[in-house]
């Protein structure tokens, strides 16, 4: 040290300060060399003393414990931690679409604000920080992180326990399903196509709607409950006859007729997801289609809507195939610029062929079935068709007795002080037996049974039957959802203004398609008018510019005779027309010799006609006739004479004229 000092101090260093920073730089390696060393040594404790397990997003475990997470008191006691008022989902974390989050289990369930409900504060852990929870006798280590982190997506979860063996993380996990499959219980979870990336996306769960909601002819609707519930136990069965274990289900129809609503409810009693498909939308292709089947699970509902719309667009295949295309709705252009190319056999393979999941089942719907191909509607593809037609007298009856509830049995006899038109009660609790559905925030009027009865076939006798699409009476009985009553006593009314709007917007319609094919009519008309102005303009401009050449030519012609003149004036060569006259030219050139007397002839003719100025170098042929007689001022052919079919090419060379 004192070297050192020696060596500093001509330089006027102040030694002590830099000890002090030479002992800051020592202590302060030695404190980062100490915290790498525990850093690794407590790594390799963890990887030899902690079990761990890995969850990735793209997998439901993920979602489980996320939602398990969520809900773990333990967060109120973290430091660090996300707030968020979204779901997580595989996807991600999505804005909650269903708005049944309340801030406070406390608060009134029915507040709104500003129409939306409040949203329930969820706190999970924030990514890449380590986190400890205690769970069942074990301290869990749980690290959130992204797993491609460079794209900003994607996100795993990481939960370390020490523990002899992994039962405490099965327990874990399969505590976790319980508590997410309990959550969904009442929802249905909806996943939609993404052509772009040819993967699904979550779109949100949709309250389950019961079965006894949808008002179909008697039967229907057990028989398709059944039909679903026997192919989902049947897995072996289909294995041992070597049947592919799908089923496919078609319902067509008239619009509005229940149809998607169906599906939905059907999903909801067999706790199935949706998975649906859009095969008409933009950038659909066979590829991106067969991908989307693959990538199904097995035990789902596969919705195919409106089937004859994704061939109305004439998808590269033939017109004689599945929804034949309309000149009308064929705009075959349209698929090649959106990028569309869906086949019907795309469509078929996809459905049926190798890579297609087994166990799903496949609802679609159509409202046109004529247009769809057989073999999209066979058997096998499409095992069973339900036809949805406008509403029945049966079908208005049960909806009515859907919308209005009647007073149950018990209630009667204790309710016989009062009156019971009087009594009002909640519609939640009568009308829609969901376990979780929220009050409506109104009340109606609930009769007496006889009462309902005696209106609903009141409201049915004035349906005409077949007429009025269900849509159509819920949108009526929607309007008087508090005046049952009168509901049925102005229904005959309401049905005059529904026809007189439906006559009224056929017309409109009718009009409109007259005006626009009278538009097209003019367009095409103009069009036409159009291309034959254009064709008598081309043709008078071609003629112009042939009149225009001649002239040209006639103009050059006078030149050259000018020309010749001036020449043979001071000696040269000489061409010989076939009229006999003698015209100066270079003093070698090549002249065309007809073999025809009569063509030279016509062509001296026609140069008289034009006052023996012709342009035109061919018209001024000489013959050879003509050549061989001496002419004044004519000197011998003394070249070359070459035969070219009937014309013979000489070269023809002044001579002085003799002087007199
Ligand atoms: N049979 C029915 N029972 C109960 N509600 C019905 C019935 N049919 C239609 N509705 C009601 O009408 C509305 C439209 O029904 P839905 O969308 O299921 O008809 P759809 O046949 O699928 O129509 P589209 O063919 O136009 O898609 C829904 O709100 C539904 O509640």
């Amino acid at each position: 040290m004192d070297a050192l000092k020696n060596m500093l101090s001509p330089l006027g260093m102040n030694t002590n300060a830099l000890q002090d920073t030479l002992k800051l730089v020592v202590i302060g390696g030695t404190v980062e060399t100490a915290r790498r060393i525990s850093v690794s040594a407590w790594n390799g404790f963890v990887d030899s003393f902690f079990l761990t397990a890995h969850f990735s997003q793209e997998d439901y475990p993920y979602d489980w414990l996320m939602h398990w997470l969520s809900k773990q008191p333990a967060w109120g006691r973290s430091r660090e931690f996300d707030i968020t008022t979204r779901t997580v989902t595989r996807s991600g974390i999505t804005q909650s679409t269903t708005g049944d989050l309340e801030e406070d289990e406390d608060e009134d369930e029915e507040a709104l604000i500003h129409g939306r409900k409040k949203r329930k504060v969820a706190f999970l852990p924030s990514l890449d920080t380590t986190h400890t929870i205690y769970y069942r006798g074990h301290w869990l280590r749980i690290t959130r992180t992204r797993r491609y982190p460079d794209y900003g997506h994607g996100a795993a979860l990481k939960i370390s326990v020490v523990a002899r063996s992994n039962d405490i993380l099965k327990k874990l996990v399969l505590e976790a399903k319980r508590e997410y499959e309990k959550d969904a219980e009442h929802r249905v979870h909806i996943f939609l196509a993404d052509t772009t990336y040819g993967c699904w996306r979550w779109n949100g769960a949709r309250q389950k709607r019961p079965l006894s909601s949808i008002v179909l002819q008697p039967g229907v609707k057990d028989m398709l409950l059944a039909d679903c519930k026997d192919f989902l136990a049947s897995e072996d069965w289909y294995a041992e006859r070597g049947i592919p274990f799908r089923r496919g289900y078609l319902l067509h129809g008239v619009p509005g007729s229940g149809k998607t609503s169906l599906i939905h409810s059907l999903a909801g009693e067999l706790g199935l997801d949706i998975y649906v498909v859009s095969l008409s939308s933009k950038g659909m292709s066979d590829n991106t289609l067969t991908t989307l089947m693959s990538h199904v699970p097995s035990r789902c509902i596969l919705l195919l809507e409106d089937l004859d719309a994704a061939f109305t667009r004439s998808v590269s295949r033939d017109s004689s195939s599945t929804g034949v295309p309309t000149a009308s709705n064929s705009p075959n252009n349209t698929n090649e610029s959106d990028g569309s190319t869906l086949s019907l056999s795309g469509l078929l393979n996809s459905l049926d062929g190798v890579a297609a999941a087994e166990g799903r089942l496949l609802f679609a719907t159509t409202n046109h079935i004529e247009r769809l191909d057989p073999a999209l509607s066979r058997p096998g593809r499409m095992d069973v068709w339900v036809n949805f037609t406008h509403a029945t007298k049966w079908q208005a009856e049960g909806i009515f007795k859907c919308f209005f509830p009647s007073k149950p049995k018990a209630s009667l006899s204790s309710s016989s002080t009062t009156p019971a038109t009087e009594e009002k009660t909640d519609i939640s609790q009568k009308n829609l037996p969901l376990p979780k559905r929220k009050t409506l925030g109104h009340t109606i009027p609930v009769l007496e049974e006889a009462e309902i009865a005696e209106l609903a076939k009141r409201f049915a006798d004035a349906i005409p039957e077949g007429e009025l699409s269900v849509a159509a009476l819920q949108g009526y009985l929607l309007k008087n959802k508090l005046r049952p009553r009168e509901c049925v006593d102005e229904v005959g009314e309401w049905i005059i203004q529904e026809r007189e709007m439906r006559e009224k917007l056929k017309k409109e319609k009718a009009e409109r398609e007259a005006k626009e094919k009278e538009a097209e009519e003019r367009e095409r008309k103009e069009r036409e008018g159009k291309a034959v102005k254009e064709q008598e303009e081309k043709e008078t401009r071609e003629k112009l510019e042939r009149k225009e050449r001649a002239k040209a030519k006639k103009v050059h012609r006078v030149e050259a005779v000018l020309k010749l003149d001036s020449a043979t004036s001071c000696g040269g060569s000489t061409v010989i027309n076939s009229s006999g006259e003698s015209t100066p030219t270079e003093p070698i050139m090549p002249v065309i010799i007809s073999n025809s007397k009569s063509e030279s002839s016509s062509s001296s003719e026609s140069d008289s006609s034009n006052g023996g100025i012709e342009a035109d170098t061919e018209e001024s042929i000489t013959s050879e006739e003509e050549i061989d007689k001496p002419a004044g001022g004519i000197s011998t052919i003394n070249s070359t004479t070459k035969e070219s079919g009937k014309e013979k090419w000489v070269a023809v060379r002044a001579q002085p004229e003799p002087v007199d």
